[in-house]
């Protein structure tokens, strides 16, 4: 079993299968050996992010938001694809959307006809209803099923995350973070989900400076309760155990609880939980346990040494998506907005941007600041001239609100005065489904 995969900076990836039962995505299913991706340097990545619309334009794929201003004989004539497109898959559409970022528009769109002309004489013909802004959300075209990206292998809490996030989207395993944010940049993938903190551990630092890196927007998140089991090849007891593997993130979450179980032993980091349990499990390892899903277990044939072995019963994950284009904000239903931003001059300016939340009544869920001098920014101005600048720090904040909201307008209006870079990674609805610690999700 593979997945999109990232040897150094030249990709050559490929992607895994798997059986997957139940709540959890369906696989993306190739034949022996695996489908192989060819992919290409960061650099070249970043590109053809950034080319999305000629990729749109000859694959009749999606749209991005980015055409609206060419010419008009060509966006009637995409719209036509697009059209046809939205008439052969509506059905399929309907009964799949209804994912976290509740995407329904694109393929849902009714109202366009194309009854050939001779016939139109039977029934007339409703005029076309043009395309609105909603239409351009970034819906899949290429099929029913949402692909969603994540890091890890099947069995991984990334992947209950998709699940949670997209119910029967097709999840793709990728072996690095960094190769799940290429396949959405390169249209391999429709969304990415990213665990970007955590109940117990705190927040996953290195997740931050990639969605800086990347060009991604934040769609939506999902809270996942993290149920984790302490899992061994069959008939191995816990005294032959000399060493305990899993994410950092997981060893982390269960450090107490090990330890009270007398399990002393050497704790390795691996890439993730799952891919823990598959190791042992290839390689026959009979004094290694792994920290993982219950899930996990049944995927790779390993008993379940113990269970809910997290140090705290309510151990949660949250996770974002990302895609290619943001989602139009609203005001019915709670929002939450994700911010960057900088200021050359040091960090004094952290007290004035958090006081234009605290004026507006504005609730933060989330301050984080992350150490940036040795990576320079590019900033571009309104000559899109381009000038490198070194921050020393950059500040990630959560919101609670919607850029729909005049208030959030105003509180970002003026943290633009005080700094000298700021992006709004999204503005996406809030995760509300309650839980309990007893219902873990995870696994
Ligand atoms: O290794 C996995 O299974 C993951 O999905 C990663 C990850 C993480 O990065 O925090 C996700 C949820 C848990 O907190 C432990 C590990």
């Amino acid at each position: 079993m593979q997945s999109l995969t990232s040897p150094g900076l030249d990709l050559k990836s490929s992607i895994r299968t798997a059986s997957s039962p139940g709540y959890y995505p369906t696989h993306h299913r190739v034949g022996r050996g695996g489908l192989v991706i060819q992919c290409v340097s960061r650099y070249d990545a970043n590109v053809n992010a950034n080319s999305n619309t000629s990729a749109a334009q000859t694959s009749g794929l999606n749209f991005g938001s980015g055409q609206v201003g060419r010419a008009r004989h060509e966006w009637q004539s995409a719209c036509a694809i697009l059209a046809s497109k939205v008439v052969s898959q509506q059905q399929d559409t309907e009964k799949s959307n209804g994912g976290a970022d509740g995407i329904a528009a694109v393929n849902g769109h009714p109202t366009l006809d194309l009854v050939p002309v001779k016939d139109q004489s039977k029934s007339p013909a409703p005029l076309p209803k043009p395309l609105s802004i909603t239409d351009l959300s970034p819906a899949p075209m290429h099929g029913s099923q949402l692909r969603v990206a994540y890091q890890g292998v099947p069995g991984a809490y990334s992947e209950a995350a998709a699940g949670k996030a997209y119910p029967n989207c097709e999840a793709i395993p990728c072996d690095q973070f960094e190769v799940a944010f290429q396949a959405v940049e390169l249209w391999i993938a429709d969304r990415a989900v990213l665990p970007v903190e955590n109940s117990l551990g705190g927040s996953i630092h290195r997740n931050y400076d990639l969605l800086l890196r990347h060009r991604l927007h934040i769609v939506g998140e999902v809270q996942l309760p993290v149920h984790h089991c302490l899992l061994a090849l069959p008939g191995v007891r816990k005294e032959y155990l000399n060493r305990v593997i899993s994410h950092p993130q997981a060893l982390s979450q269960c450090e107490h609880t090990l330890t009270k179980m007398g399990l002393n032993v050497i704790r390795e980091a691996v890439d993730d939980t799952a891919g823990a349990a598959e190791y042992i499990a290839t390689n026959n390892l009979r004094d290694t346990a792994a920290i993982a899903s219950a899930r996990a277990a049944e995927l790779y044939g390993m008993q379940i040494l113990a269970d809910g072995i997290q140090d705290d019963s309510g151990n949660v994950t949250r996770f974002v998506m990302l895609a290619r284009e943001p989602i139009i904000p609203r005001t019915d239903r709670p929002f939450k907005t994700s911010i960057v931003f900088a200021h050359e001059k040091g960090t004094s300016v952290l007290f004035k941007v958090l006081s234009a939340f605290a004026f507006r009544n504005i609730s933060l869920t989330k301050i984080e600041s992350r150490p940036h001098r040795n990576r320079p920014i590019r900033l571009v101005d309104d000559a899109n001239v381009g000038t490198a600048k070194h921050f020393e720090y950059m500040f990630y904040v959560d919101f609670e609100a919607s850029m729909a909201e005049v208030r959030a307008q105003n509180a970002l209006a003026e943290v633009q005065e005080f700094t000298s870079f700021l992006r709004v990674l999204g503005s996406y609805p809030m995760d509300m489904t309650p839980w309990t610690p007893s219902s873990a999700g995870g696994d």
